[in-house]
């Protein structure tokens, strides 16, 4: 089975500029893969650094060793060492990200705040807008806030406005930060099906959830961060 993502030897500090330049070790010798089709979940105590691994993985953070290989139009990329511009056209092609929270551009439509991750990959504007209009309905986003920017709108219709955006590409792998986090169970359960069909379609996904529920049900595997942490050996 195809590894899509493999994270080898990585380890990261935060430097803090204002602060004499204290060195806070978040992470380090980080090794795990993916597969085509799995799902793994990053485990572990509030702080130990899973969102901090997930941003490195999307290439937000940078981090001082290691690589992280993403297999991208049939080679692997280093994410770690690689330049912006192929950062960019792997996230454009291969690596999808939903934050939990969603970064609003002012003035656009929610409907195509969810369409613009297709049509900037070449997709036709109108079949774009289309599928982004089955996503929202499928989420529940009441069809009078389509044509809406979602700067308004509640925290749970915030996320399924990310969440739709986030899976509407057919990239091959996706990192999902929290993605249920402020959502009622019904569509709590319309994600988990979301999550499950990318599994059928062979993605590899990375998460990250703090509801329980929804952890057992959607992951093969749980890494347990506090095994990268040099903070676990002080405790
Ligand atoms: N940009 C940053 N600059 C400095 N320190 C940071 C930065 N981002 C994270 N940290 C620190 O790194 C550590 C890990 O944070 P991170 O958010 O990755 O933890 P987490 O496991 O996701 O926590 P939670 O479950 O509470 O969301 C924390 O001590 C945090 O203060």
């Amino acid at each position: 089975m195809a590894t899509p993502l493999v994270v080898s030897e990585v380890a990261k500090s935060f430097t803090m500029h204002l602060r004499d330049g204290i060195r806070l070790p978040v992470v380090s010798n980080v090794n795990f893969s993916i597969k085509a089709g799995e799902c793994v979940v990053l485990g572990g105590p509030s702080g130990i650094g899973k969102s901090s691994l997930l941003k490195m993985v999307y290439g937000n953070y940078g981090v001082d060793a290691g690589q992280i290989l993403v297999e991208h139009e049939g080679q692997f990329v280093d994410l770690a060492t690689a330049d912006p511009r192929s950062v960019l056209a792997v996230r454009r092609v291969t690596l999808g990200y939903v934050s939990q929270f969603l970064r609003v551009v002012p003035r656009v439509a929610a409907v195509d705040v969810v369409a613009e991750p297709l049509v900037a990959d070449g997709a036709i504007p109108a079949v774009a807008r289309e599928k982004a209009e089955t996503m929202l309905d499928r989420l529940n986003l009441p069809r009078e806030l389509w044509q809406l920017p979602p700067a308004t709108f509640s925290g749970g219709e915030q996320q399924r406005v990310n969440i739709a955006r986030g899976f509407i590409t057919d990239h091959s792998i996706l990192l999902l930060d929290e993605p249920t986090a402020s959502l009622d169970a019904k569509n709590r359960e319309i994600v988990v099906d979301m999550i499950e069909e990318k599994k059928r379609a062979g993605v590899a996904l990375l998460g990250i959830f703090h509801d329980d529920d929804v952890r057992v049900r959607v992951a093969d595997r749980v890494i347990d961060v506090s095994a990268f942490s040099p903070r676990k050996i002080a405790a």
